[in-house]
Protein backbone atom coordinates (compact mmCIF):
# COMPACT_ATOMS: atom_id res chain seq x y z
CA UNK A 1 0.00 0.00 0.00
CA UNK A 2 1.73 3.09 -1.26
CA UNK A 3 0.59 6.67 0.60
CA UNK A 4 -0.81 10.08 -1.24
CA UNK A 5 2.90 10.85 -1.56
CA UNK A 6 3.52 7.26 -3.49
CA UNK A 7 6.03 5.66 -0.57
CA UNK A 8 5.38 2.28 0.46
CA UNK A 9 3.76 2.44 4.16
CA UNK A 10 3.85 -0.08 6.49
CA UNK A 11 1.55 -1.14 8.43
CA UNK A 12 1.25 -2.27 12.03
CA UNK A 13 -1.64 -3.61 14.28
CA UNK A 14 -1.51 -3.89 18.12
CA UNK A 15 -3.21 -6.78 19.40
CA UNK A 16 -3.87 -7.42 23.23
CA UNK A 17 -6.62 -8.55 25.49
CA UNK A 18 -8.95 -5.58 26.80
CA UNK A 19 -6.90 -3.14 29.50
CA UNK A 20 -3.67 -4.64 27.79
CA UNK A 21 -1.95 -1.56 27.50
CA UNK A 22 -2.53 -0.83 23.94
CA UNK A 23 -3.21 2.75 24.45
CA UNK A 24 -0.43 3.72 26.47
CA UNK A 25 1.65 1.83 23.99
CA UNK A 26 0.11 3.52 21.38
CA UNK A 27 0.98 7.11 22.96
CA UNK A 28 4.31 6.39 22.57
CA UNK A 29 4.55 6.41 19.00
CA UNK A 30 1.90 9.24 18.71
CA UNK A 31 5.08 11.78 19.10
CA UNK A 32 6.58 10.47 16.23
CA UNK A 33 5.89 12.70 12.72
CA UNK A 34 6.28 9.77 10.41
CA UNK A 35 4.06 7.52 12.26
CA UNK A 36 -0.38 7.55 11.90
CA UNK A 37 -2.03 6.21 15.17
CA UNK A 38 -5.42 4.72 14.42
CA UNK A 39 -6.87 4.02 17.68
CA UNK A 40 -9.61 1.41 17.63
CA UNK A 41 -12.79 3.46 16.81
CA UNK A 42 -14.84 2.99 20.58
CA UNK A 43 -16.87 5.65 20.33
CA UNK A 44 -18.60 5.11 17.59
CA UNK A 45 -19.46 1.60 19.17
CA UNK A 46 -20.77 3.22 22.05
CA UNK A 47 -22.44 6.06 20.24
CA UNK A 48 -24.24 5.05 16.45
CA UNK A 49 -26.68 7.38 16.06
CA UNK A 50 -27.35 7.75 19.70
CA UNK A 51 -27.49 3.85 20.27
CA UNK A 52 -24.51 2.37 22.24
CA UNK A 53 -24.10 -0.62 21.01
CA UNK A 54 -21.29 -1.76 23.06
CA UNK A 55 -23.40 -1.06 26.18
CA UNK A 56 -26.47 -3.17 24.60
CA UNK A 57 -23.96 -6.03 24.25
CA UNK A 58 -22.71 -6.15 27.55
CA UNK A 59 -26.31 -6.31 28.61
CA UNK A 60 -28.05 -8.98 26.21
CA UNK A 61 -24.40 -10.67 24.41
CA UNK A 62 -27.00 -13.02 22.63
CA UNK A 63 -28.92 -10.14 21.26
CA UNK A 64 -26.68 -8.26 20.38
CA UNK A 65 -23.82 -9.63 19.61
CA UNK A 66 -24.24 -9.90 16.13
CA UNK A 67 -25.26 -5.85 15.74
CA UNK A 68 -22.14 -4.93 17.62
CA UNK A 69 -19.30 -7.37 15.65
CA UNK A 70 -21.20 -6.46 11.94
CA UNK A 71 -20.64 -2.48 13.07
CA UNK A 72 -17.32 -3.66 14.32
CA UNK A 73 -16.29 -5.31 11.39
CA UNK A 74 -17.47 -2.36 9.46
CA UNK A 75 -15.37 0.05 11.29
CA UNK A 76 -12.45 -1.99 11.25
CA UNK A 77 -12.33 -2.26 7.30
CA UNK A 78 -12.60 1.56 7.34
CA UNK A 79 -9.58 1.98 9.76
CA UNK A 80 -7.37 -0.75 7.39
CA UNK A 81 -8.83 0.98 3.80
CA UNK A 82 -8.28 4.93 4.85
CA UNK A 83 -5.77 6.13 2.70
CA UNK A 84 -2.48 6.37 4.17
CA UNK A 85 -0.31 9.51 4.40
CA UNK A 86 2.65 8.26 6.57
CA UNK A 87 4.96 5.87 6.06
CA UNK A 88 4.06 4.01 9.09
CA UNK A 89 0.64 3.48 10.31
CA UNK A 90 -0.02 1.68 13.44
CA UNK A 91 -3.46 0.51 13.37
CA UNK A 92 -5.14 -0.64 17.02
CA UNK A 93 -6.44 -4.21 16.89
CA UNK A 94 -7.90 -5.20 13.34
CA UNK A 95 -10.49 -6.65 11.39
CA UNK A 96 -8.21 -10.29 11.90
CA UNK A 97 -8.72 -9.96 16.21
CA UNK A 98 -12.83 -8.62 15.33
CA UNK A 99 -13.14 -11.90 13.42
CA UNK A 100 -10.04 -14.57 15.18
CA UNK A 101 -10.45 -13.04 19.17
CA UNK A 102 -13.83 -11.21 19.60
CA UNK A 103 -16.51 -12.94 17.55
CA UNK A 104 -14.84 -16.41 17.99
CA UNK A 105 -15.06 -15.81 22.15
CA UNK A 106 -18.77 -14.57 21.97
CA UNK A 107 -19.35 -17.77 19.54
CA UNK A 108 -17.47 -20.75 22.00
CA UNK A 109 -19.27 -18.70 24.63
CA UNK A 110 -22.65 -19.21 23.45
CA UNK A 111 -23.75 -16.14 23.20
CA UNK A 112 -24.08 -15.79 19.87
CA UNK A 113 -25.95 -18.54 17.55
CA UNK A 114 -24.36 -20.59 14.55
CA UNK A 115 -26.07 -19.16 11.76
CA UNK A 116 -24.97 -15.10 12.55
CA UNK A 117 -21.83 -16.58 13.38
CA UNK A 118 -21.87 -18.03 9.89
CA UNK A 119 -22.92 -15.08 8.58
CA UNK A 120 -20.36 -12.54 9.89
CA UNK A 121 -17.85 -15.21 8.97
CA UNK A 122 -19.16 -14.91 5.22
CA UNK A 123 -18.42 -11.12 5.38
CA UNK A 124 -14.68 -11.37 6.67
CA UNK A 125 -13.37 -13.93 4.16
CA UNK A 126 -14.94 -12.10 1.16
CA UNK A 127 -13.49 -8.53 3.14
CA UNK A 128 -10.01 -10.10 3.36
CA UNK A 129 -10.32 -11.80 -0.22
CA UNK A 130 -11.26 -8.76 -1.53
CA UNK A 131 -9.86 -5.57 -0.07
CA UNK A 132 -6.35 -4.60 1.21
CA UNK A 133 -6.43 -5.37 4.85
CA UNK A 134 -2.79 -6.51 5.17
CA UNK A 135 -0.58 -5.63 7.52
CA UNK A 136 2.84 -5.82 7.80
CA UNK A 137 3.84 -6.59 11.13
CA UNK A 138 1.43 -7.30 14.55
CA UNK A 139 2.64 -6.30 18.46
CA UNK A 140 1.04 -8.83 20.99
CA UNK A 141 0.48 -6.66 24.51
CA UNK A 142 1.07 -10.26 25.83
CA UNK A 143 -0.76 -10.11 29.95
CA UNK A 144 -2.69 -12.19 32.32
CA UNK A 145 -6.14 -11.87 32.12
CA UNK A 146 -5.79 -11.08 36.58
CA UNK A 147 -3.58 -7.98 35.16
CA UNK A 148 -6.16 -7.02 32.76
CA UNK A 149 -9.11 -7.17 35.51
CA UNK A 150 -7.72 -4.86 37.74
CA UNK A 151 -6.68 -2.62 34.92
CA UNK A 152 -10.38 -2.59 33.35
CA UNK A 153 -11.85 -1.96 37.04
CA UNK A 154 -9.19 0.55 37.67
CA UNK A 155 -10.05 2.77 33.76
CA UNK A 156 -13.70 2.17 34.92
CA UNK A 157 -15.19 2.64 31.40
CA UNK A 158 -19.05 2.36 32.64
CA UNK A 159 -20.07 -0.49 29.60
CA UNK A 160 -17.29 -2.75 31.48
CA UNK A 161 -17.83 -2.47 35.38
CA UNK A 162 -20.16 -6.25 34.92
CA UNK A 163 -17.12 -7.81 32.48
CA UNK A 164 -16.25 -11.04 34.33
CA UNK A 165 -12.53 -12.74 34.20
CA UNK A 166 -14.15 -15.64 32.30
CA UNK A 167 -14.32 -13.27 29.60
CA UNK A 168 -10.79 -12.31 29.68
CA UNK A 169 -9.83 -15.78 30.18
CA UNK A 170 -11.75 -16.39 27.03
CA UNK A 171 -10.49 -13.31 24.79
CA UNK A 172 -6.75 -14.42 26.29
CA UNK A 173 -6.78 -18.07 25.04
CA UNK A 174 -7.65 -17.05 21.87
CA UNK A 175 -5.25 -14.06 20.82
CA UNK A 176 -2.48 -17.09 22.56
CA UNK A 177 -4.00 -19.82 19.99
CA UNK A 178 -4.30 -17.04 17.48
CA UNK A 179 -0.54 -14.65 17.83
CA UNK A 180 1.73 -17.34 19.70
CA UNK A 181 0.59 -21.19 19.55
CA UNK A 182 -0.58 -20.75 16.08
CA UNK A 183 -2.75 -23.41 15.91
CA UNK A 184 -5.68 -22.07 14.68
CA UNK A 185 -5.28 -19.30 12.00
CA UNK A 186 -2.22 -17.88 10.63
CA UNK A 187 -1.60 -14.61 11.72
CA UNK A 188 -1.35 -12.51 8.74
CA UNK A 189 2.19 -10.86 9.30
CA UNK A 190 4.84 -11.56 11.92
CA UNK A 191 4.21 -11.28 15.54
CA UNK A 192 6.35 -8.96 17.81
CA UNK A 193 5.28 -10.65 21.37
CA UNK A 194 5.92 -7.68 24.26
CA UNK A 195 5.31 -8.86 28.13
CA UNK A 196 2.74 -6.16 28.93
CA UNK A 197 1.91 -7.26 32.60
CA UNK A 198 4.18 -4.67 34.29
CA UNK A 199 3.08 -1.37 34.60
CA UNK A 200 3.80 0.71 30.85
CA UNK A 201 5.10 3.69 32.65
CA UNK A 202 8.12 1.05 33.89
CA UNK A 203 8.43 -0.12 30.45
CA UNK A 204 9.73 3.38 28.92
CA UNK A 205 12.92 0.91 27.91
CA UNK A 206 11.17 -1.41 26.78
CA UNK A 207 8.86 0.69 24.50
CA UNK A 208 11.68 2.55 23.02
CA UNK A 209 13.22 -0.60 22.62
CA UNK A 210 10.21 -1.57 20.53
CA UNK A 211 9.79 1.86 18.82
CA UNK A 212 13.60 0.99 17.66
CA UNK A 213 11.88 -2.42 16.25
CA UNK A 214 9.37 -1.17 14.66
CA UNK A 215 10.98 1.69 12.47
CA UNK A 216 13.52 -0.50 11.76
CA UNK A 217 11.16 -2.54 10.14
CA UNK A 218 9.74 0.07 8.14
C1 LIG B 1 -11.77 -5.66 16.80
C2 LIG B 1 -12.61 -5.61 18.00
C3 LIG B 1 -12.36 -4.82 19.12
C4 LIG B 1 -13.41 -5.07 20.00
C5 LIG B 1 -13.68 -4.56 21.27
N1 LIG B 1 -14.81 -5.01 21.89
C6 LIG B 1 -15.12 -4.45 23.20
C7 LIG B 1 -14.11 -4.83 24.24
C8 LIG B 1 -14.00 -3.60 25.10
O1 LIG B 1 -14.98 -3.65 26.13
C9 LIG B 1 -14.34 -2.44 24.17
C10 LIG B 1 -13.16 -1.63 23.70
O2 LIG B 1 -12.15 -2.45 23.20
O3 LIG B 1 -15.01 -3.02 23.05
C11 LIG B 1 -15.67 -5.93 21.31
O4 LIG B 1 -16.66 -6.30 21.93
N2 LIG B 1 -15.41 -6.41 20.07
C12 LIG B 1 -14.29 -6.00 19.42
N3 LIG B 1 -13.79 -6.32 18.21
Amino acid sequence: MSTASGTRTFKVSVEGNIASGKSTFLDYFNLSPDVEVRTEPVEKWRNLHGHNMLALLYKDPTRWALSLQTYVQLTMLQMHTKPHERPITIMERSIFSARHCFVENLYHSGKMPTPEYIVLDEWYQWLVANTDVHVDLIVYLRTRPEVCLARMYERDRKEENKVPLAYLNGLHELHENWLVRQVTVKPPAPVLVLDANSNMSDMEHVMEEYREKIMGRS
